[in-house]
C-alpha cells in the first residue's frame, strides 16, 4: 500500500474493532463493581457462581454486538445457562465469557477477565480478552500475530517436561470421582518433575499467560467454548498450539484442551493426563 494510500479495510476489521471496545467498556463495569456489593447465585454446583454483573455484561457486550451486526449469532455462558442452544454454526457467531472468574470476582480476587471470540464458518477468526483488573487486553486475528496491548506475545520453546510451568483449573464439578482424578492428574506432572502447577482462577487468563511464554502448557477438563474461543486464536497466533486431550484437534465444543508452547510439550502432558468426562457444551 502506497504511504497516503486508502486504507486497506481486510474482512471483520469492523468486528475486530467492535469486540475491542465493548471488552473495555465491559471491563470498567466490571472494575466498577469489583468492591462493591455483590448478589451471588450458584448454577451447576455450589462452586459454579454467577452475579448480576455477570448478566449485566453479558447483555451490554451482546446487544452493543448485535445492534451493530444484526445477522450474526452469539454464543455466551450466560445465555446458556438459562437454556440457549450452544450451536456453533457456519454463521458469524461470537463466542462470549462476560466475566471468567467469577468465583475470584466474588472474593476480591483480581485474576478476572472479559473473553470475546468469533467464528466463521466454525473457524476462529480473532480472539480479545481483557483482563480487567490489570488494564492489559489480550488480543490475537487469524494470521496476524497476538498481543497484550502494544507488545507482541511469543509461547514458550521449552519442550521438557521436567521445566516446565503447568497451568490448569479445578472447574466447578466437583464430586469425589472428578476431584480424584482431577488430583491424580497434578500428581503425574509433579512426579515427572514439573517445576509447579498453578490453579489461578480464569482458564482464559491462564491461556494467556501461556501465549505470552510465562508458562509453558495448559490443560483442563470441564471448560467451556467460552473460555477457549478467545484465547485460542491468542495462543496460535503467538507461536503455540491448543489441541484436544485425545492429541488430535481441538474440539472447541469438547469441553477439554492441552494447550503448549511446542507440540512436543503439548504431546507429553496429554499422554500424562487420565481423562475425565465432563459432556459437550453442543449437547444438552
Ligand atoms: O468464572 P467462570 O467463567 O464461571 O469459570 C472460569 C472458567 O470458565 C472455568 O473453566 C474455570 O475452571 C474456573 O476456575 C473459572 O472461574
Ligand atoms: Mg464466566
Ligand atoms: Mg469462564
Amino acid at each position: 500500500m502506497e504511504a497516503g494510500g486508502p486504507a486497506v479495510v481486510s474482512q471483520w476489521d469492523e468486528c475486530f474493532q467492535a469486540a475491542v471496545q465493548v471488552a473495555q467498556r465491559a471491563g470498567q463495569v466490571i472494575r466498577k463493581a469489583f468492591t462493591e456489593e455483590k448478589h451471588v447465585s450458584t448454577k451447576t454446583s455450589a462452586a459454579d457462581l454467577v452475579t448480576e454483573t455477570d448478566c449485566l455484561v453479558e447483555h451490554l457486550i451482546i446487544s452493543e454486538l448485535r445492534k451493530q451486526f444484526p445477522s450474526h449469532r452469539f454464543i455466551s455462558e450466560e445465555a446458556t445457562a438459562a437454556g440457549a442452544k450452544c450451536e456453533l454454526t457456519s454463521s458469524p457467531t461470537w463466542v462470549i465469557d462476560p466475566i471468567d472468574g467469577t468465583c475470584n470476582f466474588v472474593h476480591g480476587f483480581p485474576n478476572v477477565a472479559v473473553s470475546i471470540g468469533f467464528a466463521v464458518h466454525q473457524e476462529l477468526e480473532f480472539g480479545v480478552v481483557h483482563h480487567c483488573m490489570e488494564e492489559r487486553l489480550y488480543m490475537a486475528r487469524r494470521g496476524r500475530g497476538a498481543f497484550c496491548n502494544t507488545q507482541r506475545l511469543c509461547a514458550s520453546r521449552e519442550t521438557d517436561l521436567s521445566k516446565a510451568l503447568i497451568l490448569t483449573e479445578i472447574g466447578s464439578k466437583r464430586d469425589p470421582a472428578t476431584l480424584k482424578l482431577l488430583l491424580s492428574n497434578m500428581e503425574q506432572l509433579l512426579l515427572a518433575k514439573a517445576h509447579g502447577v498453578r490453579v489461578i482462577g480464569s482458564s482464559t487468563l491462564a491461556l494467556c499467560h501461556l501465549a505470552a511464554g510465562a508458562a509453558d502448557a495448559y490443560y483442563q477438563f470441564g471448560l467451556h467454548c467460552w473460555d477457549l474461543a478467545a484465547a485460542t486464536v491468542i495462543i496460535r497466533e503467538a507461536g503455540g498450539i491448543v489441541m484436544d486431550t485425545t492429541g488430535g484437534p481441538l474440539n472447541l465444543m469438547a469441553r477439554r484442551v492441552v494447550a503448549a508452547g511446542t507440540q512436543k510439550m503439548a504431546t507429553l502432558i496429554a499422554q500424562a493426563l487420565q481423562p475425565i468426562s465432563c459432556g459437550q457444551d453442543d449437547q444438552a
